[in-house]
């Protein structure tokens, strides 16, 4: 069959990655649209041992894809948007920002009197005093979670979910953090990995739990087939985030959390920079009227400045 004429979605082989074009490709299938997906490796995959922060380049997990795009390889390319770099590729842009799936941080524990103790430590806020053995290699969760439990050892994880759930069960750390919106997309349930705990109190990536869509600049066949998939306050919110990001200087591998949330037309944002030995930390909390969302990112900024950002150790 002569598939010329198919939309091609490119995307990382993951589960995770494979899961997250596939609803791009049941959207664009359930409106006529012809389209496969085509499978590329990225540098991100394929060096497993190096923690992610040392690789230093930006946009490991999508530079392959940038590429394949420029090629004309595929047509569309599909991401988890905190993996995306604020600066997009020349020659590419956004064809459709996703409605945000859960955006929270999750500890997934070996067994479940570990998950109590951490749980009981959280409520009775006593996490001072409880030593506890964990695996993330983001920087973001490991100056978090230094600063909440400081009697803690963390070691490096590296590898997809599916990979980093099985390495927590071969290791002997007590627990790993994940995503929420990558174990709920591959349906990894509490049966299949262990017990979980939702950490609400650490501060997510910037536009974690949005999944981006991009394609080549003024590809208007693509734009015109995406444009269902886009979700506004979603945008907004993960653009202001970005936003604060990139006014702060941080690429993918700063310890930078940053969340926005739109209730009742009213944007309320919170932004963190938590020193990598978790000793001090920022936070910065923005609410401002819908219309002024343009102004959010820099008035944050502005603020993290003035509360002595420079101050705080973050490499
Ligand atoms: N760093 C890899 C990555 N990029 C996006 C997600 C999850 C999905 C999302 O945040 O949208 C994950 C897995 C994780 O952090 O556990």
């Amino acid at each position: 069959m002569n598939q010329s004429n198919h939309l091609k979605i490119g995307t990382r082989d993951s589960k995770l990655a494979t899961w997250q074009a596939q609803k791009v490709s049941d959207f664009l299938t359930a409106n006529h649209l012809a389209n496969q997906l085509h499978f590329i490796k990225s540098e991100g995959d394929i060096n497993l041992t190096t923690p992610l922060y040392e690789v230093g380049v930006q946009g490991i997990f999508t530079k392959a894809l940038d590429i394949a795009l420029l090629n004309n390889e595929i047509d569309i390319a599909v991401h988890s948007f905190k993996d995306v770099p604020t600066q997009l590729a020349a020659g590419l842009q956004i064809a459709a920002i996703l409605k945000r799936d859960n955006p929270l941080d999750v500890l997934v524990f070996k067994n479940e009197t570990t998950r109590n103790n951490v749980a009981n430590a959280i409520n009775n806020k006593t996490t001072q005093q409880l030593p506890i053995h964990i695996a993330t290699s983001s920087i973001r969760r490991k100056a978090q979670w230094l600063h909440a439990f400081p009697l803690s050892t963390i070691d490096n994880i590296r590898g997809n979910v599916i990979t980093r759930i099985e390495k927590l069960h071969a290791a002997d750390w007590d627990a790993a953090i994940f995503a929420a919106a990558g174990l709920e997309r591959l349906g990894l349930t509490e049966s299949i990995t262990g017990p979980q705990l939702p950490l609400p109190w650490m501060l997510p990536a910037p536009a974690q739990g949005a999944m981006v869509v991009i394609c080549r600049e003024n590809d208007e066949q693509v734009l015109k087939a995406c444009a269902g998939l886009h979700d506004e306050h979603t945008a907004i919110c993960t653009h202001i985030e970005r936003d604060f990001l990139r006014a702060l200087m941080g690429g993918c591998a700063t310890p930078i959390g940053a969340f926005a949330a739109i209730e009742n037309g009213i944007i309320s944002f919170t932004g963190n920079v938590t020193a990598i030995d978790g000793k001090d930390e920022i936070t910065v909390i923005v609410k401002t009227p819908l219309e002024q969302q343009q102004l959010v990112a820099t008035e944050a900024a502005t603020l993290m400045v003035q509360k002595g950002i420079q101050n705080i150790k973050i490499n």
